[in-house]
């Protein structure tokens, strides 16, 4: 591992809503594959059978208000079930693992969005990870207003979706900190741009870490 406890075969990418991430997930990992290693594409929340119904719970909109408590510990929940059924034991079989957001989210999302005390998402990623993690993660940046406007091209908005525009901001903020916090861990990728050069961006943070790594 490079750092202790961050895995260099375990990448997320991340980001705001309608970022682009479902759309360059797929070229992710195709160049993962042409390793010739075993690849593991997952995401959060979800990843198991499991985590997967969490998902559902949280992402449905609901005439009940979740406690932000209890938004936080159903993801922690969820993520436990991934990590011990399907990230742990690919890293420790030497496979690629790509997951479409982790645990840098709850801290953008449940941490500045909701305003938890980012001392206890500390503490419960501390129970769940001891410590583990991606070794880089790809961060899709892009004003909130062009990543709402893109995400409602789609279907029905989600329980996440329908927050206020404050929220969202929030959470962007929240994601630019980490990554001038970690700048080694958390590659930027300006996604207001073109998709073909979020894409050849992409392209190129991925071939030169590949390289790196393997
Ligand atoms: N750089 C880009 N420029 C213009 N449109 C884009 C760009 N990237 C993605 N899109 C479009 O924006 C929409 C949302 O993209 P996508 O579903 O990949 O986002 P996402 O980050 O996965 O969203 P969410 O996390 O909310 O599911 C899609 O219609 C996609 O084609
Ligand atoms: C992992 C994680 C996710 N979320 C939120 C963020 C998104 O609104 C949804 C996931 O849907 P998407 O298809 O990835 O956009 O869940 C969160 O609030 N906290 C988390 O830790």
């Amino acid at each position: 591992m490079s750092q202790p406890g961050l895995w260099p075969r375990f990448i997320s990418l991340e980001g705001g809503e309608g970022v682009g991430k479902s759309t360059n997930l797929a070229a992710m990992a195709e160049l993962l594959r042409a390793t010739g290693r075993e690849l593991v594409v997952t995401r959060e929340p979800g990843g198991t059978p499991l985590a997967e119904d969490i998902r559902q719970l949280l992402l449905a909109p609901r005439n009940e208000a979740v406690a932000a408590d209890a938004e936080l510990l159903l993801l922690f929940a969820a993520r436990a079930q991934h990590w011990q059924q399907v990230i742990l034991p690919a890293l420790r079989r030497g496979a690629w693992v790509l997951c479409d957001r982790f645990v840098d989210a709850t801290y953008a999302y449940q941490g500045a969005g909701r305003g938890l005390d980012t001392a206890l998402i500390d503490r419960l990623a501390e129970l769940v990870l001891q410590g583990q993690g991606p070794a880089l993660t790809l961060l899709l940046d892009v004003d909130v207003a062009t990543g709402l406007a893109r995400a409602q091209q789609r279907a029905a908005l989600d329980r996440f979706e329908q927050e206020q525009l404050s929220f969202f901001e929030r959470v962007r903020a929240a994601y630019l900190v980490r990554a001038q916090a970690e700048p080694e861990r958390i590659r930027r990728i300006d996604a207001s741009q073109p998709l073909a050069q979020v894409q050849a961006d992409v392209a190129a943070v991925m071939a030169a870490y590949i390289e790196m790594c393997e």
